[in-house]
Formats: C-alpha cells, structure tokens, sequence
C-alpha cells in the first residue's frame, strides 16, 4: 500500500516484482501524440511520469500534469497518481489522486493523451532484431524476393558487407539474416549504433580498455570484437565515425588485432564486419569526411534495402505480422484489419518506413484495446514519425544538415527520448527542441 493513500489491485494481469535477475531489463514504452519513445526501468528508485523537465519521463503534451504519476520500482512495482489534472488510468482502472497499483506488464496505462506501456527488452546491443524479427518469409514483393538472394549470396562469401538505406528499411534485420545464414551463425552477432555514443565511449565499447586505462577504468572491459570473435559484428550508422575512430577500425580489419584502450598488447580476432549507414558513403569520401581505404575494406559487397514506398506489397503483410505480434505480446485475439486501413496504409509513403509502419500499427493496437477490428478511427498516421535523414530539404546547407542528421541518429539511438539525446549531443534539452523546431524535425519520433 502506497504511503500516500490506498492501493488498487487487478487480479488479471502480470505484474512485477523484480526488475533484476534472470529476465530481460524492462522499459516503458510511450506513446503520446508528439512522441514516441522508450525508457529503461533503473533496477531501483522512482520514475516520475509528467510534463516537467524534471520528471524522469519526461512526457511532452499539455494534457499530461507536471508531475503526473510516480512508478515506484518495487518489489513489487507500483504505479500511483501524483494527484493529476485528470487521473491515471491502469488496464480499466481509474486511479484517484494518491492511489496506487502495481505496474501490469504490457498492460496499457493512460496518462492524459499518452499511452505507457511496460515492456521487456534485451540487451541493448541485442535488442534491435530478436529471433523472431529475423527477416520472417512475409515479404514477397519482387525487389525483396531479389534482395533475399542476394543476402545468401553475401552470407556465403567472406568479405565485409555494406548495407544500405534509407533509415528504418530494415538494414539492421538484414545484417542479423546476413549472420544467420552464415557459417557463423552459431558465433555471437553483435550490433552496436555509431551514431549512439560519444568518441571515446564508442572506442572503448568496440575495442575494450585495460584496467586503469583512464580515470574511471577499474577493471578491465572486454570490446564488442572480442565478443564477437568467431562470429559478426555489425556497425550501424558506420558513416557517423570520427575520423580517429575510422583509422582505428581499418586497422582492426587490416590486421585481424584489436588494441584495448590502454593497452599495448593486441589481441587477434576472427570478426566478420557488416556496416550500415543512410548516407552516401562515396560522397563523404569525396569530401574527405570518410576515409577511402576504410570505404573500401567495408564494401567488399553491398545490397541497397529498398524504401517501403517503393514495395507496396510489402505492407500488407508486414502491417499483419505485426498486428500478430503485438496481440501475442499483449495475450489478445488478433484483430482483423479493416480493408480501409490497409488501403490508407498503401497509400502512405512512410518516410520512416518499416519502423513508422510498426509503430503505426503498435499505437493502433493501443487504441484499439480489445476491439476484433482495427479500424481507421485507430489509424494516428499524421506527424506519426518526421521525414528521415533523406528527405528532401534543399534549403538546408551541408553544415545544417550534418547537425540534422546528428540529431536525428542521437533521436535514434535514444528512442525520441529528448533528454537522452540531448545528453548524447551534448546540448541542452531546451537547445535541442529549438533545433527541432529550426530543422523542422518532427518531434522525437523514432520507436524501437
Ligand atoms: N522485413 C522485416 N520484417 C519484420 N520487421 C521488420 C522488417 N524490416 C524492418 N523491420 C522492423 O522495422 C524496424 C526498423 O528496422 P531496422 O532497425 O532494421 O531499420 P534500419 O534500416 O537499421 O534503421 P536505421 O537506419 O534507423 O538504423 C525494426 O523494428 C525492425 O524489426
């Protein structure tokens, strides 16, 4: 029972009581009519849902109060209202200001206009394409059909791979098939974003530090090549790396040896790379933003993901597998999918495609609560996701757009969550959302 009044239980839902031990970490999902975006659940504390800046969700819509509810990690897990405008509703379940109940996983919790939901992840290297993510046979359109044979060509030779698209195609899910159907399948695939982390963080996760390496290195850390050895390592958003980085990396795979932080002694590694990037990678070269030797080594052999709109036949079935699949998350029957909608769906041209798609359909899903139909009154597709790095913005000047392209890959790497990006750019969050406004950036918009 919540110190600050009584508490309400639900006797049909998962709730729970550790955020630690042998399952997966947890995360909030949250939906809103601006945002869309994820937040790790610490292994303890609290977690203050509202409007405020200092809110840890920080949740960014005038119908969601201040400071709106307070979610209290547990044993067990506790979600209570901070006394709000217009309450918080749990599963059904309306809380008066200072009730509590336990937090349902994959239960729906409305805030004002959003929509939270708990979920579990995996790790966060791990999490991008779980096994059942993994390039399922439901797309059939022609270029993918041509696409799927080129992915057992690149998994039979033994070359470094590029794959390429616009943002959201699925390159990440190719990487992992391009594993899978490899000889190395049964050694670890690893991903990591480059985008996502700040130089030296990056550098010490790709290639590991010694014990005292610098000031916070009190035990020695393994790097993402050495975890990978014998299998994949995959490096999303590879034209984002510095320079310093770039030198270092084509080192790695001129000599087959990493080099810890700190460390004078360098370790052999057997790591197949698969690169990934949105931008033209020929033309940094030619800029001399990119090293070419380094441009070489990583297009052994490349595949272009082609962008949803240019697969239309793709959408239908991706929009039902994905409508299976979150039902089978939240224990619901499967709706049908109204004719309407998967025609407005057509329609569409999904400048983040595959990962709009998903998360269009993932809000339906919420809105939609039990109903066996999913209707187009479910459908959120305006302002659902901005343009992605590609879109066409001839105003913009190359610096402009760099900063752009910055801060939609630290939106990426964050989930749209607005603080953590702004942390990655080492910017304000009042900073960052005037640049959204400037670069006309749709407010954070990118699901996981
Ligand atoms: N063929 C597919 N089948 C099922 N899900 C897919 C498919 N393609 C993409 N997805 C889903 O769409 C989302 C985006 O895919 P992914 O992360 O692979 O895109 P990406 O091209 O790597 O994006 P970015 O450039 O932003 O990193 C993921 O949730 C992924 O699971």
């Amino acid at each position: 029972m919540s110190p600050y009044g009584s508490a309400v239980t639900a006797s049909n839902v998962e709730t729970v009581s550790t955020v630690s031990g042998e399952d997966a970490p947890l995360r909030f999902l949250v939906v809103s009519p601006r945002q869309t975006f994820a937040v790790d659940v610490p292994s303890e504390g609290t977690l203050r849902i509202g409007r405020a800046d200092e809110c840890e969700v920080v949740i960014d819509d005038e119908s969601v109060s201040r400071v709106h509810a307070v979610v209290r990690i547990g044993p067990p897990m506790t979600i209570e209202d901070a006394g709000s405008r217009n309450g918080t509703i749990v599963v059904g379940t309306k809380l008066g200001a200072h009730e509590s109940m336990p937090v349902p996983l994959g239960g729906a919790i409305t805030i004002g206009r959003a929509v939270l939901m708990l979920d579990r992840t995996v790790d966060l290297r791990e999490r991008r394409a779980p096994e059942s993510e993994t390039f399922p046979p439901i797309i059939a359109s022609p270029p993918m059909k041509k696409l799927f044979e080129t992915i057992d060509t690149i998994a039979a030779a033994p070359l470094s791979a590029l794959v390429l698209g616009e943002t959201g195609v699925g390159k990440d899910v190719v990487a992992r098939a391009i594993h899978e159907r490899s000889k190395r399948a049964s050694a670890p695939f690893v991903a990591i974003n480059c985008a996502a982390l700040p130089e030296t963080i990056l550098e010490s996760e790709l290639f590991g530090y010694v014990k005292g390496a610098f000031t916070g290195a009190d035990r020695p850390k393994k790097g993402l090549f050495e975890a990978a050895d014998g299998g994949t390592i995959f490096l999303d958003e590879v034209g984002e790396l510095s320079m310093t980085t770039q030198a270092k990396l084509l080192r790695v795979l001129e000599t087959g040896e990493v080099m810890p932080l700190g460390s004078s002694q360098a370790k052999h590694v057997d790591v197949r790379v698969i690169a990934a990037t949105n931008r033209d990678l020929r033309a940094l070269v030619l800029q001399a933003k990119f090293r070419g030797d380094l441009f070489f080594r990583l297009d052994g052999i490349s595949v272009r993901v082609p962008p949803l709109r240019e697969r239309p036949t793709d959408i239908r079935p991706l929009a039902e597998a994905f409508v299976t699949r979150t039902a089978t998350r939240l224990g619901r029957t499967p709706p049908r999918i109204d004719p309407v909608v998967i025609a407005t769906l057509e329609a569409h041209d999904w400048p983040g495609n595959v990962r709009e798609l998903r998360s269009v359909i993932e809000r339906a899903m919420t809105l939609a609560g039990s109903s066996l139909l999913l209707g187009t009154e479910h459908l959120v597709l305006k302002g659902a996701l901005s343009a992605g790095p590609e879109s066409h913005d001839p105003g913009l000047s190359s610096d402009e757009r760099r900063e752009r392209d910055r801060i939609n890959a630290a939106l990426r790497s964050t989930s749209g969550n607005q603080s953590e990006a702004a942390k990655l750019l080492g910017m304000s969050r009042r900073t960052l959302i005037r640049r959204l406004e400037q670069y006309e950036i749709g407010r954070p918009r990118k699901n996981t």
